[in-house]
């Protein structure tokens, strides 16, 4: 029986703008997604007897139909007409529903995986149709970019530099619910996005660091605010919100800012802190 181990990485939106509402129901946005080196692990065991999914995370289980996994899995078996059953282990790392984009780079490291051990080709337009139907984030984690703008609902990819940078995580332990975030946005009108180039950072362009959830979520979840104002006390250039949160992340360019990372780990409550960098 022959086993397999794949990373799945975690994300940070730099930037997120919501430009309209569409007749769908979701929005088209103008995104920079950065993979960074936060990684859930799975293994799948491939022909065993029968399937199962062992998922270990700290937060308690999903259920099965609801796991994005399950259903990745279910949707590359049908599409490709594959017969054999698997063992699937999820070891989580990454906060769920922290705007980290964990569940949708499951799904998307389920298709790249499982399209590895069948010899499928990874640019098999089936295998984007797949990762689009399971959510707005699947094909960035399906892409082999490392750093990209999302257009459309997010899966209109144009690849962008990752910049070198360290980034401190400061994750509060309660989800924040996309869906509730978008509706709760009022977006009236349309709008442009404002347009970041790929020769500075987007840290560095002069509009900073744009993210449209912001006032939404700092609003019911002041606390947030409170942290993103501790982590600019500790000289970071830049400090943002992913996604829709809660997840706050500031950015160190030269040094790792371990002094700054242990003391918050040891003085936060109800946290979760990461030192990470940007993956290359
Ligand atoms: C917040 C982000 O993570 C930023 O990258 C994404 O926009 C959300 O991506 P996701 O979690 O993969 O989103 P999905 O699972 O496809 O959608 C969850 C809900 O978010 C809303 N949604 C999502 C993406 C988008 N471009 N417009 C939306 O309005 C929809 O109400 C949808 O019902
Ligand atoms: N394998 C999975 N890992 C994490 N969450 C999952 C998984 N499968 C389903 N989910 C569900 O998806 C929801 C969002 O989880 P996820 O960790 O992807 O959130 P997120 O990081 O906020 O996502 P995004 O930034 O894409 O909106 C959770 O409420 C969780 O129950």
């Amino acid at each position: 029986m022959k086993k397999y181990l794949f990373l799945s990485p975690a994300k940070l939106n730099l930037v997120l703008q919501v430009l309209s509402r569409r007749e769908d129901g979701y929005h088209n946005l103008y995104t920079i997604f950065q993979k960074i080196d936060l990684f859930d692990e799975i293994e799948i065991k491939k022909g065993t007897l029968d399937f199962r999914l062992d998922f270990i995370s700290d937060r308690g289980d999903i259920p099965l139909e609801e796991n994005l996994v399950y259903k990745a899995y279910i949707k590359f078996k049908e599409t490709f007409r594959i017969n054999e059953n698997h063992h699937i282990r999820v070891k989580k790392t990454i906060p769920i529903g922290a705007g980290l984009g964990g569940g949708s780079s499951n799904a998307a490291t389920i298709l790249k995986g499982l399209a590895y051990i069948y010899g499928i080709d990874r640019e098999e337009p089936l295998l984007y149709s797949i990762a689009k139907s399971l959510g707005a984030d699947v094909p960035f984690f399906l892409s082999p970019y490392v750093a990209a703008i999302g257009e459309g609902i997010g899966d209109v990819l144009i690849p962008y530099p990752s910049f070198q940078a360290w980034y401190l995580l400061i994750c509060p332990n309660f989800e924040i619910s996309t869906k509730w975030a978008y509706q709760n946005l009022g977006l009236t009108n349309s709008k442009n996005p404002v347009y970041y180039s790929t020769e500075v950072s987007p840290w560095r362009h002069p509009q900073g660091l744009i993210n449209d959830f912001k006032a939404l979520v700092f609003n019911k979840f002041p606390f947030l605010k409170e942290l993103e104002t501790k982590l600019k006390t500790f000289g970071c250039c830049a400090v943002s919100l992913s996604g829709t949160g809660p997840t706050i992340f500031g950015i160190f360019e030269k040094e790792p800012p371990f002094y700054v990372y242990e003391t918050l780990k040891r003085t936060l409550k109800e946290v979760k802190v990461f030192l990470l960098q940007n993956l290359e």
